[in-house]
């Protein structure tokens, strides 16, 4: 079925600009205080340094004798990283690309268990690389496989059967600061479903990213998964699954159990963002509009996806040469009416009825195989009107017959469902209305999005513009340029939305902290970028827009009166920075991997 989405007008500034961000790592490292020695230390991936330990440290915390003699420099023991991934790299040529992403999986987990400075060290001078290991696509092949790939635990896991004992055992984390907590049941878990405990490998890379992207403190980061039994068949059955084997708990069981696990992480860290990630649709929402006045949450799969979709589509208007409030007469199809794709549309509503001054109406066609009626969300600004079905339309109309009538300027997939934009579907944005058609594939991992770059250039045309949530090789055209591949993904926004809702110490993620967000990526492109059908920064370049963006949603906070004092720097003194000030603020608050000087303290 289909439903036509009517909203209004869209408040967005143009403003082009960028700010080279200042290098963050100070000169002299903090010391860091350890309550640990000896071997303890050793096998504490915080603060180990394996060969790194200067002499001197050796003797103050007991580790003469438990290491090789020689002291190796750290960027002594990153080439040696470096040398043994690339030789993994060589020696699994030709190898199916599964065993492959796994295999350098491994072998930067095998680090990250050991040793997170250098880890992170090497994640972050490397992130183009190692992101699609950590995070999409490879991640989602490590949920699959978690059980067999299960050596140590990380983060922290609650149950059902934790019920009435989860504020004691919060007090089992041995941290006793944290900044950032990425939280998920494991029922959607990227496209490929209900992996229960299994997806506890998504909020780790998430938490990576915030790290590499948002410079949050490593010790200061907590995955959490909470398990509630899974409806996966498969998973049920298997011997080896590590989760609770029963059915999930619905219903008013299911959120006393979210409720106490809420509580329990504001008591003890009431000052942490929490982010929920990868909840299956009935729970996403609901859970979103139950905490959000309450707590300092988000849900990254309704509200990041749309600010990242939003900047998309904003970026797609000024390739076509038109004004951003041009936005407004952009037919939009969207294929997935789930979580992403309603907050996709809740988003450019709120944005465009923002705008004054026109009466014009942007159009969203919203596909969806399960969904009937108007969503109630979305209710309030869902119009069937009689121009639809003079487009010859009805309900149920199917993907091909919508592209066909309504001739779209962007193809937005958030379904899951791998290849729906298949060749003719794609060879119909060929009589697109627009001068260049948009195709964004945004579902995840690879094998789910909605088609591949290849296909989108070869069906759709060349001048198509093109993103994906999973990345893809750019595609050399037959016309000998190049089609540019974006990578539609929310890791442009959400460590960026919860590093400024964490440095302003705002008590609430607001809408327009969001807004702000969304607004500061879309505005971060050149005209040069657009005009090669560059939507978003390219991934070496993440802590930078990751500081821009921290710094729009720290200033939107202090605006709306949501921010409170964090440490030294409160709400009065944010108020007075300048745009380029804040920015330079929120670097120097980001973390960099550097040995600090150990002290032990008892
Ligand atoms: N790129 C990104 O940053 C990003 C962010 C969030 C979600 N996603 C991806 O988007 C996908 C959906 O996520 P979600 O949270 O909205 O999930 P969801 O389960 O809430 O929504 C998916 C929707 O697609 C619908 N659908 C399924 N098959 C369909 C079909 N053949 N035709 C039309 N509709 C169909 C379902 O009925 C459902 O309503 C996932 O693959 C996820 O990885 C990507
Ligand atoms: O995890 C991602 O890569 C993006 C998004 O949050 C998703 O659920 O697909
Ligand atoms: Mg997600």
């Amino acid at each position: 079925m289909w439903r036509r989405i009517v909203v209004r007008s869209a408040a967005v500034t143009e403003n082009i600009r960028r700010f080279s961000i200042a290098a963050s790592t100070p000169s002299i490292p903090s010391p860091c205080i350890v309550h640990k020695r000896g071997a303890d230390i050793l096998h504490d991936p915080w603060f180990n340094k394996d060969t790194g330990f200067p002499l001197t440290e050796r003797d103050r915390l007991g580790l003469r004798g438990l290491l090789p003699p020689r002291v190796i420099s750290f960027e002594q023991q990153y080439e040696r990283f470096m040398k043994s991934y690339r030789s993994l790299e060589k020696n699994t040529e030709g190898q199916p690309d599964n065993i492959v992403s796994l295999a350098k999986w491994r072998i930067l987990n095998r680090l990250h268990d050991r040793n997170e400075t250098l880890y992170y060290k090497v994640l972050i001078d490397n992130i183009q690389d190692f992101a699609p290991i950590i995070y999409t696509p490879t991640v989602g092949l490590v949920c699959q496989n978690y059980s067999g790939l299960f050596r140590r635990p990380r983060g922290m896991y609650f149950s059902a059967k934790d019920k009435g004992e989860m504020m004691s055992i919060i007090y089992n984390w041995p941290a006793s600061e944290v900044d950032m907590i990425v939280l998920t049941d494991g029922s959607r878990i990227l496209g490929l479903g209900d992996l229960g405990v299994q997806g506890i490998g998504i909020p780790i890379g998430k938490l990576d990213m915030y790290v590499a992207a948002a410079g949050i403190n490593p010790q200061r980061v907590l995955p959490i998964m909470l398990d509630v039994g899974t409806n996966n068949e498969k998973l049920l059955e298997d011997p080896l699954y590590l989760g609770l084997r029963e059915q999930r708990l619905e219903g008013e069981e299911y959120i006393s159990i979210v409720d106490e696990l809420m509580e329990a992480l504001h008591k003890r860290w009431p000052k942490a963002v929490i982010q929920f990630e990868d909840f299956q649709f009935k729970w996403a929402f609901e859970t979103l509009q139950r905490y959000r006045k309450k707590y300092c949450m988000f849900n990254d799969d309704i509200q990041g996806t749309a600010g990242v979709a939003l900047a998309g589509l904003l970026g797609v208007v000024r390739a076509q040469g038109r004004p951003i409030s041009d936005f407004v007469n952009q037919k939009i199809v969207v294929v997935g009416a789930g979580s992403a794709g309603l907050g996709v549309l809740k988003m450019a509503y709120q944005v465009v009825s923002g705008m004054t001054g026109t009466t014009a109406n942007p159009q969203f066609y919203l596909i969806d195989k399960n969904r009937s009626g108007v969503d109630p969300s979305v209710a309030p600004f869902a119009k069937v009107t009689d121009e639809v079905k003079s487009l010859g339309l009805r309900e149920g109309s199917d993907l091909l017959e919508v592209v066909k009538k309504v001739k779209p300027h962007v193809l937005l997939g958030l379904s899951g469902v791998g290849g729906i934009f298949n060749e003719q579907v794609l060879k119909a944005m060929r009589d697109s209305n627009s001068p260049k058609p948009a195709i964004f594939a945004m579902s995840n991992p690879t094998d789910n999005a909605e088609c591949t770059a290849a296909d989108a250039f070869k069906h759709a045309g060349e001048n198509v513009v093109f993103g994906s949530g999973s990345p893809f090789e750019n595609v050399e055209l037959e016309n000998g340029k190049i089609g540019y591949v974006n990578q539609a993904n929310n890791m442009y926004l959400f460590p960026g939305i919860g590093l400024g809702a964490l440095l302003s110490g705002a008590q609430i993620v607001t809408d327009s902290m969001l807004q702000a967000a969304s607004e500061c990526l879309a505005s971060y492109m050149t005209e040069e970028d657009i005009q090669k059908g560059k939507f978003y920064p390219s991934i070496g370049s993440i802590r930078d827009i990751t500081a821009e963006v921290g710094a729009a949603v720290l200033r939107a906070a202090v605006v709306e009166e949501v921010a409170e004092r964090r440490g030294e720097v409160g709400p009065n003194e944010l108020a007075h920075m300048s745009k380029e000030e804040t920015v330079e603020y929120v670097t120097t608050k980001m973390w960099y991997p550097v040995y600090s000087p150990l002290v032990h303290e008892k």
